[in-house]
């Protein structure tokens, strides 16, 4: 006991100096009236933070909130056609060579995928992982389990194609706030049918909120008000967590890497590998053209003849709108969170550049206690969070490709909470039974709704098909099952059913 509060002595020491040279030394204002829990627990949380760069981090969000980052934007370009790619515009015979390069990867777990579930779901309006959220479908799957499934399912195309017996490992970034949650809710799943050994969580930073004078802001009295580092702070994650050893000893040299939110996501998308790697490419990008110009979506493009994302908050009404001589959008390329690496990119960025990252500024509202120790909920922004990007690290890219996909296959992000005009459970549901209605009639089948009319348009809400992962990938396989068939919606076709259908034609 008396040893333990020796160290606590020393830490706290530790501290108080880390705090006076910052000029943060009020965080222990409420020193006196803390319990010697909550003091442990105050030093344990301040102890690991770096001198230099707590101070520097109030600094800088101090600097931004007063002078916002200015739009140097005037020089921002398109990217240009020869590293463009795009599946609508391609003619069958290269989209299935860029495939069969993507499988024969895949085949020989070379391609390992990495989620991005750090968020805390604030705009959703919910208190745990995105990823354990249920959108409504009629199978009542998590995004986690479609994510889960579908690795399932390229796991075991993959083999069948090649005679393999593969594995994609699966990397899940999360944050203070979902990794216990992440873990259990796995757990409790038996990771889907995954084998756990490739399942690997790992936690990102954590950095202290400020408000615009550059003051920490406590949520209790014993502990400051922290945010995640954001996406971009996968790259100091993966040196904390040797992540890119772990691909190394694994064989993978592929990854893509995606964000929890898209229903429609593609895991260890064959065709983008393959479309990456014919190309030569150390860093890639999916995109989609966007569907309006103020779209929440950042945009891939140029400046000064460097690839990179402008993020919808920093693009500015005015470039947003610029258009092109068809009326196009001029900065179209959509960024939908789905990015390719090679390892060696990821290990040269750890090595040498993830500190030239430059973190985003966000004014935010952030609860709080005031100086007289009451609990304060703002209704304004009060404070300022730091995030990196982690579309950022495009720029130091050798050979960078975009391939631009089609939105209805795949995009469709779980962004607001139910109510909300965009991006909510509603639309991401539908666009899912849309996309499998769509692919259960290319494959032949007739569909009837509840009331037994026919379904007839593609996008029609009544039509209610959802397919599972483990039945198809992306609308491959349907044929045998579907074709010449009069199937009443909702449709459930999971294993079970397509078993049924199966042993049926087979009379
Ligand atoms: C920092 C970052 O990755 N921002 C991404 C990400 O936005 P969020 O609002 O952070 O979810 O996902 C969007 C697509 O859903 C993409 O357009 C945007 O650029």
């Amino acid at each position: 006991m008396a040893e333990v509060d020796l160290d606590m002595d020393q830490d706290l020491q530790r501290v108080r100096q880390l705090l006076r040279d910052a000029d943060q030394l009020h965080v222990l204002q409420f020193w006196s009236e803390l319990s010697a829990d909550q003091r442990r627990a105050l030093v344990r949380e301040l102890l690991p933070l770096e001198p230099g760069g707590l101070k520097a981090h109030c600094e800088a969000a101090c600097r931004a909130a007063a002078a916002p980052a200015p739009g140097a934007q005037r020089s921002l370009e398109p990217v240009p056609m020869e590293t463009f790619g795009s599946v609508r515009r391609s003619d069958p015979e290269l989209l299935s060579s860029w495939e069969n390069q993507g499988w024969l990867q895949v085949s020989q777990s070379r391609v390992g995928v990495l989620l991005l579930a750090g968020g805390q779901g604030t705009r959703l309006g919910v208190d745990y992982p995105k990823g354990m959220y249920d959108v409504g479908l009629p199978s009542g799957k998590t995004l986690y389990q479609l994510q889960a499934e579908r690795i399932l399912k390229v796991q075991q195309l993959a083999d069948s194609r090649h005679g393999t017996k593969c594995s994609v490992p699966w990397y899940i970034m999360t944050s203070e706030f979902t990794l216990s949650r992440t873990q259990s809710f796995f757990e409790q799943n038996q990771h889907f049918g995954l084998n756990p050994s490739n399942v690997v969580m790992f936690e990102q930073r954590m950095i202290p909120s400020v408000s615009f004078d550059g003051k920490i802001l406590l949520q209790e009295k014993w502990k400051i008000a922290t945010a995640p580092d954001g996406n971009g702070g996968l790259y100091a994650a993966l040196e904390d967590n040797n992540v890119l050893e772990d691909m190394r000893s694994r064989g993978v040299e592929y990854l893509q890497v995606y964000c929890v939110d898209n229903i429609l996501v593609k895991m260890a998308d064959p065709l983008f590998i393959g479309f990456c790697l014919s190309k030569g490419a150390d860093c890639g990008a999916k995109v989609v053209e966007k569907a309006y110009p103020s779209e929440p979506v950042g945009v891939v493009c140029r400046m000064g003849g460097v690839s990179q994302v402008v993020e919808y908050s920093e693009i500015g009404a005015e470039t947003a709108e610029l258009r092109g001589p068809e009326g196009e959008l001029m900065f179209n390329a959509g960024n939908i969170c789905i990015h390719f690496f090679t390892r060696n990119f990821l290990q040269e960025v750890a090595q040498k550049f993830k500190d030239e990252l430059k973190p985003h500024v966000a004014l935010k509202k952030i609860p709080f206690i005031d100086e007289c120790g009451n609990k304060v909920t703002p209704s304004k922004a009060n404070g300022i969070k730091m995030e990196k990007f982690v579309f950022d690290v495009f720029p130091f890219s050798r050979t960078f490709v975009v391939l631009e996909v089609p939105r209805e296959e795949e995009f469709s992000p779980l962004k607001n909470a139910e109510g909300s005009k965009a991006d909510n459970p509603s639309t991401v549901r539908n666009s899912l039974l849309t996309q499998h209605t769509r692919w259960a009639m290319s494959a032949g089948a007739r569909l009837l709704n509840q009331y037994g009319n026919s379904v007839t348009t593609h996008t029609s809400d009544a039509a209610q098909v959802e397919i599972s992962p483990l039945v198809s990938y992306s609308g491959e396989g349907l044929e045998e099952l579907l074709r010449g068939r009069t199937l009443t919606t909702p449709l459930l076709l999971d294993q079970r059913k397509a078993t049924e259908l199966q042993s049926q034609h087979h009379h």
